[in-house]
């Protein structure tokens, strides 16, 4: 009963505030489509030099001793160079240089990361700075991660029902299992006794709806989802979930707004543009799908708007398959994968890149999670990570060549691709892939 009268209250509150958010969107979309084409190339223009000078400018903020006070500062620098890392631009060697330094001060003499030197190692921090690391790439960055101590740290970390703590006496959930996993599959110090049982708990966390909660009976929600199915993939037993209960989980997550939202009744967010969208990537590798039409029909794409000649957003999408203001992102229609060698996505992924362009991008840099938001690091690392996701969702696998009309806007959108699982820039996960491998 308890329960059932907080979803109702919430769904009460959250219908207005999602009238709201809509109004805005749909406000953006009108004027979108009303401007000249001139005017609607440069809305849907990727403003990469802004990004790059919003971006810089926060590292150097975090100064050559990185006195910024908080606990988060391995995440701002995982934030920013993965942004910078997305948008294929190099790291200047003296930011590099204080990045590792940095990361190095937060190492703990017994493993693991903490958000500040001398902090508690904690997992999350632990795969910010292991990510920011990887990143950043060559034998300075990956030589600096102590990986026999930190596999001391997440042995120390494991619980006995197969989950792990985010932190010493810390809790117990879905982000730490990932983040675990996570660093030892990357670092290649992945094995039996930190992988046992972590897929029991996993299972024991995907609830009635097909989405993930972040420990057992709490609600699905996408954060945990992306940390749930990842884990999953990284132990090789995803084929354990209910995959159509997930996939139609998932799916539904998609709204008219063209975002995504992170659990049901709530409202639509940049940042969830990665963390759903990158669910569906992660699906995509598993090869599986609902129902799964493998067939030629080449040609046959709604999203082809080249033989138009008009780009607009709208008709991007073609006649049944608008989403816009009418449309329903979450249709059945977007359920389906067909051609080769390309596959249809199973969201609507220029839907997607359009909230993301015209709703979260701020034209003077960085990215925010909706109209009326500020910017901030967070969203700018999760909307571009979300981009790039949609950018490649039509490729077959990670060695085709993205297709030019995946990519909404002009083709200087084009982003770098990331390792789903791990969200970091392919060509720095196969380097340190490489680099792990014979260390
Ligand atoms: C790798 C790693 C550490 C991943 C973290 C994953 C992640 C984003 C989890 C989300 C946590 C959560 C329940 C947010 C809800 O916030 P809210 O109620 O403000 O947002 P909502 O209304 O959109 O649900
Ligand atoms: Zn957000």
């Amino acid at each position: 009963m308890a329960d059932t009268a907080v979803a109702q209250r919430r769904t009460t509150v959250s219908q207005l505030d999602q009238w709201m958010v809509q109004d805005q969107v749909f406000r953006i979309y009108d004027l979108f489509a009303n401007v000249p084409r001139a005017a609607q190339t440069l809305m849907l223009e990727l403003q990469r030099d802004n990004h790059l000078e919003y971006l810089t400018q926060g590292l150097k903020q975090l100064g050559p001793s990185f006195v910024v006070l908080d606990a988060n500062r391995p995440w701002l620098c995982y934030w920013i160079l993965h942004s910078i890392a997305l948008l294929g631009e190099p790291i200047d060697y003296e930011l590099e240089n204080n990045a590792i330094d940095f990361l190095n001060r937060c190492q703990d003499p017994n493993g693991g990361y903490g958000g500040g030197p001398g902090q508690l190692p904690h997992l999350a921090t632990t795969y910010a700075a292991v990510n920011s690391l990887v990143t950043l790439g060559g034998e300075e960055a990956l030589l600096s991660i102590n990986r026999t101590k930190l596999h001391t740290f997440l042995k120390r970390m494991k619980q006995p029902n197969g989950a792990f703590r985010m932190h010493d006496a810390g809790e117990i959930d879905v982000r730490a299992c990932y983040t675990a996993i996570s660093v030892a599959s990357i670092l290649n110090i992945l094995d039996d006794e930190l992988a046992k049982d972590v897929g029991n708990y996993i299972l024991s966390c995907q609830t009635y709806e097909g989405g993930i909660a972040g420990e057992p009976g709490s609600e699905a929600h996408g954060g945990y989802t992306f940390c749930g199915v990842a884990t999953m993939m990284l132990i090789n037993e995803a084929n354990r979930m209910d995959l159509a209960g997930l996939i139609n989980w998932v799916v539904s997550r998609q709204g008219v707004e063209c975002g995504f939202q992170g659990r049901t009744n709530k409202l639509v967010d940049g940042c969830y543009s990665f963390w759903q969208g990158g669910v569906f990537a992660l699906i995509k590798r598993l090869h599986v799908g609902v129902p799964l039409t493998f067939s030629d029909v080449a040609g046959d794409h709604d999203t082809d708007s080249s033989s138009e000649g008009e780009d607009t957003a709208e008709n991007l999408y073609g006649d049944d398959d608008t989403c816009g203001h009418g449309g329903d992102c979450s249709s059945s229609s977007h359920t389906k994968i067909v051609g080769h060698p390309e596959i249809e996505p199973l969201f609507h992924s220029m839907a997607l890149q359009q909230y993301i362009l015209l709703c979260s991008q701020v034209q003077g840099g960085g990215f925010r999670d909706k109209p009326g938001k500020a910017r901030d690091y967070y969203h700018t690392c999760y909307c571009l990570s979300g981009l790039s996701i949609c950018q490649y969702s039509w490729s077959r696998d990670e060695t085709s060549a993205p297709l030019p009309r995946a990519v909404l806007g002009p083709h200087s959108n084009l982003l770098e691709p990331v390792h789903p699982i791990y969200n970091v820039v392919l060509k720095q996960y196969h380097q340190a892939h490489e680099f792990f491998s014979t260390s």
